[in-house]
């Protein structure tokens, strides 16, 4: 910039802001954002001289510091600067500065405030999702082709406590909200105006699972008396001997997405009235078949909503803000040898498309809203009782959205409905977030768009020929893999045991069936 020689004269007498160490996010924002014609910037490590006599030779001008989270502002350097009447520091956290010092030398001190809030409470919740849902470490186990060799990843979990409630806790306790998550917290002194339960010491914090009660449930297991009707259990597919000696006692069939129920099954099953199914999802059903033969279907109902949504808001927070990609640059040791990662972007204020607004599309929204998202969805029709945007068309929807969470069933209608042009339209700012079925998506379409940059991330739960996973994605940064557990928890599985069991029941002594798909 060309700068007038008056003009420099007049910068010449403005007071100065000494600078000790460069600070990332000046030099990442542009230092003419910094440009006031009250001040100018002091640089001291753009000096040659050492520390103590540049401090000396310039003190008379300097009236201010600028400091950063590794720039220690020590009592040795102020007792150099008389002048300095302000400590201005980058970070919200002021333990780099020696507040005693400058409290004694009458120094005013400024730090962050909440500028940060929002991004550190997003980053926050994004961690402790990652965490208790292992979403970074089953990203490496997909990465190392360990789901298709050693199976399902272990699950994850939850414990939940904040440990001080400023700003950032408060803004992190108001997205833990969304999540149903029960709060406590500890701080120096109880909030008066606030209902969390307060906890004076660190720990221990309460277990937001009432384990007792877990306890409980697991150890009330009857057992089934041998003359009741018989279930047939599907994993893996029966031979065909078995099924045709069972074939008149067998009334129910209970499945997971892993075995397929085609019309030719049912066939060799004349005795089946009931087909209990342990998934969200029942694309692995035919459920014309199951109509047509009078047979009821029963599917996750609700169970799964919880998980399903957390995982989702989870992956995008991993994807926008980078968690899983910085995890293994600090892990290979990058962040000393090559410095700072990229930054992530902000979900504040981010148009984010729910394709498929059921019970796991309505908990996402929910969640979203606490981040402070704007909320947009696709869905086969339009729910009168909801102000959010609707879109009839996914790619109308696509192209006004920044992210697109596909939670919505796989049907002949929706597969590959995410295809190129749908790409095309969400854009190279764009993300996708599936946790609903693979084949929803044209992979091979998304793979290319991934690898080229046509959209700018994904976060990927399923795939569509689980557990293999196109190799090309394991090379990219800008995607996060989870080996198809964004539903299951201990505790969803646990809840799962309850509605398949209560479903089964319902349908032996006659009662409604609790999760019905077709109830004939
Ligand atoms: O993907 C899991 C389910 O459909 O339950």
């Amino acid at each position: 910039m060309a700068v007038s020689t008056d003009c420099h004269k007049a910068q010449q007498d403005f007071p100065k802001v000494l600078i000790l160490k460069p600070i990332s996010f000046i030099a990442h924002v542009g230092e003419q954002h910094y440009a006031s014609n009250k001040f100018t910037f002091l640089k001291a490590y753009d000096s040659s001289l050492p520390l103590h006599q540049f401090l000396s030779t310039h003190s008379p001008s300097i009236k201010a510091i600028l400091a950063s989270v590794g720039t220690p502002i020590t009592a040795d350097i102020l007792q150099l600067l008389p002048e300095v009447g302000v400590v201005v520091t980058t970070s919200v956290g002021l333990n780099q500065v020696d507040l005693p010092e400058c409290r004694r030398r009458g120094i005013k001190v400024a730090n962050a405030g909440s500028v940060f809030s929002d991004d550190v409470a997003d980053f926050a919740v994004g961690l402790l999702i990652d965490v208790l849902r292992k979403v970074s470490a089953s990203d490496g186990y997909v990465r190392k082709g360990l789901w298709a060799t050693k199976g399902d990843y272990p699950l994850g979990s939850k414990r939940i406590g904040i440990v001080g409630l400023g700003n950032i806790g408060f803004a992190v306790a108001k997205r833990l909200e969304a999540f149903g998550c029960g709060i406590s917290y500890n701080s120096r002194k109880r909030k008066p105006h606030v209902s969390y339960p307060f906890y004076e010491s660190n720990f221990p914090f309460p277990l937001m699972e009432d384990q007792e009660e877990q306890q409980d449930r697991t150890s009330d297991q009857n057992h089934k008396p041998q003359d009741l009707p018989q279930v047939l259990l599907l994993k893996p597919p029966p031979v065909l001997s078995f099924l045709t000696a069972h074939a008149d006692s067998i009334q129910a069939i209970l499945c997971s997405g892993a075995a397929p129920v085609t019309d030719d099954l049912l066939q060799l099953l004349p005795s089946v009235r009931l087909v209990v199914t342990a998934s969200a999802g029942t694309n692995h059903i035919d459920l014309e078949a199951c109509h047509r033969r009078g047979i009821s279907v029963t599917n996750a109902g609700n169970v799964f909503s919880d998980d399903g949504a957390d995982a989702a808001v989870g992956l995008l927070i991993d994807v926008l803000r980078k968690i899983t990609a910085s995890d293994r640059y600090v892990r290979q040791g990058l962040w000393v040898n090559e410095g700072d990662y990229p930054l992530g972007s902000k979900l504040r204020g981010k148009r984010v498309g729910i394709v498929g607004l059921g019970g796991i599309g309505l908990e996402i929204a929910k969640r979203l809203e606490a981040f402070g998202c704007n909320v947009l969805y696709n869905s086969r029709k339009k729910k009168a009782h909801l102000s959010y945007p609707f879109y009839s068309d996914v790619r109308q929807l696509a192209a006004n959205s920044d992210a697109l969470i596909i939670c919505c069933a796989l049907t002949d209608q929706t597969r590959h409905m995410i295809d190129k042009d749908v790409f095309l339209a969400l854009g190279k700012e764009g993300v996708i977030v599936n946790i609903g079925r693979g084949a929803i998506v044209d992979e091979k379409e998304m793979v290319r768009c991934l690898v080229h940059g046509e959209i700018a991330g994904a976060g990927l739960d399923v795939f569509e020929n689980e557990p293999d996973v196109p190799k090309e994605l394991f090379e990219l940064d800008n995607v996060v893999l989870s080996p198809h557990r964004a539903v299951f928890t201990p505790e969803s599985f646990m809840a799962l045991c309850e509605l398949v069991v209560g479903n089964l029941e319902a349908f032996f002594s006659n009662s409604p069936l609790l999760s019905p798909v077709i109830d004939v």
